[in-house]
């Protein structure tokens, strides 16, 4: 085939919505700057791009098939597409070479340059931390006994064990479902490896705590200081374990306009000790960055649900290191180290083909948030092992933190649950304390104002509960477009709240209408998916007017015009550009939050995005009361299927296939 016949194909595949324009564009691109290319690099480049929009970092040639089943490709697409592309001056090789090339067959993946080397140094990265000298920790085994309670002969405690291995490596990776301890872990952690350093250095380990994004690192921050107080050390460890978690584009110095970072190889990080939580939302980019901009013998202890959602961006980084979390695969010196160093007997967990990074990986299995009885725990497990039938008799069964809507979102009384939180529809816990919806943060707004002559102090504790308030609920959705979509909800709700009364109008800028950014503003501080709230605050001459407040993270940037002890950040519509209207929210943006009551739409026609991971995503944003609005056949989708990100990391690491 020409390649103008290939191009022209490759056009149809944009008017069919198969590929988007970018795609053929960059296979043009290629075209024009080798005019003897292959039509097959050409057809394979527009996938390889097409896949990358979806968070793939490769096209893996092995997978053609299932790719083309899965995007319903044109078999002319997959036949031009098989084989082994000839060389090419488009194409390198697994070393790179020709270097400017701008597609990179590595084994049987092809790669967009920029991906391929992301990959390979995110590999090296973790490859160097893996096989850091391991110095037996003098003093490790004391510190544990004295920071966990002694636990009957056979037990493992989990929570140990990620600590002991934390504290032997230099990289660590602690994943596990919510409520399972991880912060309490880490914290564990750094007040043994401070207590432990302390003692044979007179400066303390400098420790950094961070987060990919705003909400995620104010939530760490959070339950890091409550933690700390409880911390059972030296008040001089104590003090020596920062507090304030910052987010990942602060800590390496993010530049507006620009993908390099102010921290690099050249100019690294001063840190001994990195903690990056919510690592799920890591994507193959930023992890990249982070390794980079790391010292070489900084630790990295990495936390995150492995079974969450993927980043947005491509890669999966989280999910690629905790692949094997759930066996462990721990090798038999790792799990005599443990007898002797923690006292915790894994030996169930022994595995032949223990790799390097599983013995790097602990998974923490316990919540300590959902008890036994808790049926938002159950069910996030139920849905976390594909399992239909137990979902069902969960979602059957009337329970004190779950109620199931399950007509679907077309004929459901959504909007009752969106303004009121629809209690009755739970069985009612014998505390009492009932789920709430939107008009508890609106009724909040009106009765905490303050008075018009209020100072500024004031405004701004008002402006922070109003938030704290919001946080209460959230309705959350797996699509954006459709009748089950947050656009059209969004305006549903709107609608609602302004017709019971409880805002000035549904249109443009009100009070109380809360806003997602979606962008990343540098001059504002304000990253993509921050949310914030619209108040009535005065204006440097003392007039009210209309604000978005945002809660201001410690570690974020501040500014000039801001007070230390600003709580809120306070910017004018007319400064803001895009925002969105946030009743409903993607549950790809909830990541990284939790709210007290979350309402989980599901769309009833099949899509593609509507997984596993979503649904377990979703249900895991609820801390205790969950409204499940989803058909039956939706929940079916939802659990049988998968996201799979093709990558190369994991066998870059040595994990087996
Ligand atoms: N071993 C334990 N025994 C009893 N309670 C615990 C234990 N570990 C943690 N907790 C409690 O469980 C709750 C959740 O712990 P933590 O915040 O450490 O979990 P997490 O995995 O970081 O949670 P998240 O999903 O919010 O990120 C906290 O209230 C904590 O005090």
């Amino acid at each position: 085939m020409s390649l103008e016949a290939t191009l022209a194909l490759l056009d149809d595949g944009v008017e069919q919505h198969r590929l988007r324009p970018l795609d053929a564009a960059f296979a043009r691109f290629l075209a024009e700057r080798d005019a003897q290319v292959e039509p097959r690099l050409l057809v394979m480049a527009a996938l390889a791009s097409r896949l990358l929009g979806d968070g793939h970092p490769c096209l893996d040639l092995q997978a053609l098939d299932v790719l083309g089943a899965e995007y319903d490709w044109p078999t002319a697409w997959i036949e031009l597409a098989r084989g082994t592309p000839t060389p090419s001056p488009l194409l390198a090789g697994p070393d790179g070479l020709p270097a400017p090339a701008p597609l990179v067959l590595d084994r049987h993946r092809l790669y967009l340059r920029r991906y391929w080397r992301y990959e390979c140094n995110v590999a090296r990265g973790i490859l160097t931390r893996l096989h850091t000298d391991e110095t037996p920790v003098e003093g490790l085994r004391g510190e544990l006994q004295r920071l966990f309670a002694a636990t009957p002969d056979d037990a493992v405690d989990w929570p140990r064990v990620a600590c002991a291995l934390a504290a032997r490596g230099a990289f660590s990776v602690i994943t596990g479902g919510p409520g399972t301890g991880k912060t309490t872990t880490v914290v564990r952690l750094l007040g043994l490896l401070q207590t432990l350093h302390l003692r044979e250095q007179s400066k303390p380990l400098r420790i950094r705590l961070a987060a990919p994004t705003g909400k995620a690192a104010a939530r760490l921050n959070t339950s890091i200081a409550r933690q700390i107080a409880q911390l059972d050390v030296d008040e001089s460890v104590r003090a020596a374990i920062p507090m304030e978690v910052e987010t990942l584009h602060r800590l390496l110095g993010a530049r507006p306009d620009s993908r390099h970072y102010a921290y690099n190889q050249r100019h690294p990080l001063h840190l001994d000790v990195l903690v990056v939580d919510e690592a799920s939302m890591i994507d193959l980019e930023m992890m990249a960055a982070v390794l980079d901009a790391l010292p070489p013998r900084a630790r990295l202890i990495l936390l995150g649900d492995k079974d969450q959602l993927s980043s947005v961006e491509a890669g999966a980084v989280l999910g690629d290191l905790g692949r094997r979390a759930e066996q462990a695969h721990y090798g038999a010196s790792t799990a005599a180290w443990l007898r002797d160093t923690s006292g915790d007997d894994v030996s169930a967990f022994v595995r032949d083909d223990a790799t390097p990074l599983d013995q790097h990986v602990a998974m923490l299995r316990d919540s300590h948030r959902f008890d036994a009885a808790s049926g938002i725990g159950r069910l996030a497990a139920a849905v976390n092992a594909g399992d239909a039938r137990g979902v069902h008799a969960l979602l059957a069964s009337r329970s004190t933190d779950i109620a199931w809507l399950p007509d679907g979102a077309a004929d459901t009384p959504l909007a009752v649950i969106a303004t009121e939180g629809d209690a009755d529809r739970f069985a009612s816990a014998p505390s009492g304390d009932a789920p709430r919806g939107f008009r508890f943060y609106l009724d909040r707004l009106q009765q905490l104002r303050p008075l018009a002559q209020a100072d500024h102090a004031i405004y701004q504790h008002w402006a922070h509960q109003v938030l704290d308030a919001f946080n209460h609920f959230q309705l959350l959705c797996a699509v954006r477009q459709g009748p089950a979509g947050t656009e059209q909800l969004n305006r549903e709700i709107a609608a609602k709240l302004y017709a019971s009364g409880l805002i000035e109008t549904d249109r443009g800028w009100y009070e109380g209408r809360p806003v997602m950014m979606t962008h990343n503003d540098y001059s504002l501080g304000l990253m993509n998916g921050d949310v914030g709230i619209t108040l009535r605050m005065p204006a440097t001459d003392g007039t009210l007017r209309l604000y978005a407040a945002f809660p201001l993270t410690r570690g974020a940037s501040s500014r000039a015009d801001e007070a230390s002890e600003d709580v809120v950040r306070c910017v004018l519509p007319s400064r803001l550009g895009e925002v969105e209207t946030v009743y409903a929210m993607t549950v790809h943006k909830s990541q990284g939050s939790e709210f007290e009551h979350t309402a989980l739409v599901l769309p009833e026609e099949a899509s593609p995005i509507l997984t596993r991971e979503l649904l377990y995503t979703g249900i895991t944003r609820a801390r205790r009361w969950l409204s499940l609005i989803g058909t039956p056949a939706s929940l079916e989708q939802a659990l049988a299927q998968r996201t799979r990100r093709y990558s190369g990391l994991a066998e870059r690491l040595d994990l087996p296939p």
